[in-house]
């Protein structure tokens, strides 16, 4: 236990930082507000208009023609009109945000160079920067077999004209408006076809499960556990779905901890999806971790960092997913325990966990260029494409011009939430599941683990949230796996077998691995 005196300086350290409330100037104060309103606004309200005047927004219409469509020039209408419609009227909106966010770093008290770097302080590590560029460089080799294992699939749909088995990928064939998940692409990439699928989207809708059963059963996951359940304010206060009286609301699933100790809420639009599923496990974790803290001093009441937080659902949902753990509950009718379901049940982790990895991974390399200012904004988007082809092997459909700022058609830049959280995240849940596991009494591969109803998983897990911030994260992660450091083996042994599969399929097909970065360029950005 860390003496008084050590406790209360740290306490303190966490009192001063105020954030953009250290902009002492009351009109930059109101600039930066302003500045951040027109940025969400315009995000929340973009549509995309077809010739006859119907308007299509992000959510649900755009992101469902991205999930479910293999029209190529549909796909590019929706890619590139989500792009025109709420990217260049930004630009200049966000290189406003970026000086006065800067400015109001500069002026805390610790008086960080950057907002970039005030971001990386709360890591408490002055090595973060190469912490996640080497766990990136561990999980790469992952990440090139699938995208090259998907990029001949994506060649079989849409033939050789439009897919260079050597390049990157046209960024709107991936199933996602980012190209974040390809789990939409799933019916294209899975091993054995034939062998019942795992999507638990018809076991739902055909049992006839609704936002608040999908919300009760995740509950009782947690309970199971010996974790904290929802309080009653939760369930009269949250909104668990898409108000059908016509209200405006920004659908991007979010939760809230109102620091009152009794009011913690959930707001998304559910859909009766096996995604959504994922969805509320994923916000529940955030509402167990602030149930879990809230006895704490204030300033405690935070993840041991932001990595933390967004791991403590996604843990839970990766023993939820599972076969066996579907099959226990009823969403999925016959359990074939064989090699051929493992293999596509990691497939199907896989197209969501390991896609993920590299976008994961450039969204604040690019924001921590632009508050660094190594990045100017008449290169805004020049980088942007440069490290999304870099890193995550896509390129433009279309030439971008010196007028597109992409960037901004995804949410967390104009809303300015930071997202190196998420790629830290994506090892940390990997660790965590491995150490909870072993402490349930798991036997066999990580892959086929659940820990439902484990109360010594649970009792670990617990007892790690209730330390909020007020121990740096090495001794959370420490409490859990024994170990104070990230690393990315769990992660890579939960997937081990289908990267074999993988190396074996790509070398059979003879497929090139990785891309040619600069055949990217080849599309003129003028
Ligand atoms: C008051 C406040 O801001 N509260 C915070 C929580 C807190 O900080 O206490 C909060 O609610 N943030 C919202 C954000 C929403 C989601 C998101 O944005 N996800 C990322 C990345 C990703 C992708 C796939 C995945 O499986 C997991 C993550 C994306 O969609 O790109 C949307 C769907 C899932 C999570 C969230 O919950 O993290
Ligand atoms: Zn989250």
């Amino acid at each position: 236990m860390t003496n008084f005196a050590d406790d209360t300086k740290r306490q303190i350290q966490k009192l001063f930082y105020i954030g953009d409330a250290a902009l002492e100037d009351q009109q930059k104060l109101e600039q930066l507000a302003n500045v951040k309103a027109s940025l969400e606004t315009r995000y929340s309200t973009g549509k995309v208009c077809r010739e006859d005047g119907e308007c299509l927004s992000l959510e649900p219409d755009l992101v469902r023609i991205m999930a479910t469509s293999r029209d190529y020039g549909e796909l590019l209408w929706a890619w590139q009109g989500w792009r025109d419609a709420v990217g260049p009227s930004a630009k200049e909106d966000y290189k406003l945000y970026v000086e006065l966010k800067n400015e109001a770093a500069v002026a805390n008290v610790s008086d960080q160079p950057d907002c970039g770097a005030y971001w990386r302080s709360w890591y408490e590590t002055d090595d973060l920067q190469d912490q996640v560029e080497r766990l990136y460089n561990e999980l790469s080799p992952l990440y090139v077999q699938l995208h090259a294992f998907v990029r001949r699939k994506l060649f079989n749909e849409y033939g050789p004209d439009k897919i260079d088995l050597r390049g990157p990928i046209p960024a709107h064939l991936l199933g996602n408006m980012w190209a974040q998940s390809w789990g939409n692409l799933l019916d294209l990439a899975i091993p054995y076809p034939d062998v019942p699928s795992i999507d638990v989207t018809p076991s739902l809708v055909s049992q006839g499960y609704d936002a608040l059963r999908m919300f009760k059963t995740s509950e009782e996951f947690f309970t199971s556990l010996g974790l904290i359940e929802m309080p009653e304010e939760f369930w009269e206060k949250s909104m668990i779905e898409k108000p059908d009286d016509g209200r405006e609301v920004v659908c991007h699933a979010s939760a809230w901890d109102f620091y009152n100790g009794i009011d913690f809420r959930i707001k998304q639009c559910t859909d009766i999806t096996g995604f959504y599923f994922e969805v509320i496990h994923h916000e529940m974790g955030h509402i167990e971790y602030y149930l879990q803290y809230k006895d704490l001093p204030v300033v405690y009441r935070r993840g041991a960092n932001p990595g933390f937080h967004e791991a403590v659902g996604d843990v839970l949902a990766l023993s939820v997913t599972t076969p066996k753990h579907l099959h226990a509950v009823g969403l999925l009718d016959e359990l074939v325990d064989d090699s051929k379901t493992d293999l596509n049940y990691l497939m199907a982790k896989a197209m969501d966990k390991i896609a993920f990895l590299p976008f994961g991974y450039l969204m604040d390399q690019w924001r921590w260029s632009v508050f660094a200012g190594d990045t100017l904004p008449e290169d805004y988007n020049t980088k942007w494409w440069e490290l999304r082809t870099k890193y995550q092997g896509v390129k433009p459909p279309v030439p971008r011009t010196a007028n597109d700022f992409d960037p901004a058609a995804k949410y967390h830049i104009p809303s300015g939430v930071p997202y190196i959280r998420y790629f830290i995240s994506s090892i940390l849940q990997y660790q965590f599941h491995e150490a909870l596991c072993r402490e349930s009494g798991h036997e066999g591969p990580l892959h086929k683990c659940d820990i439902y109803r484990s109360t010594a998983a649970g009792t670990k897990l617990g007892d790690m949230l209730k330390l909020g911030s007020s121990k740096p994260w090495p001794d959370a992660l420490e409490a859990i796996t024994g170990s104070r450091d990230m690393s990315a083996k769990p992660l890579i042994q939960f997937f081990q077998p289908l990267i074999d599969w993988l190396e074996e399929q790509n070398r059979m097909n003879g497929d090139v691995i990785g891309w040619d970065e600069n055949a990217a360029t080849m599309a003129p950005m003028t």
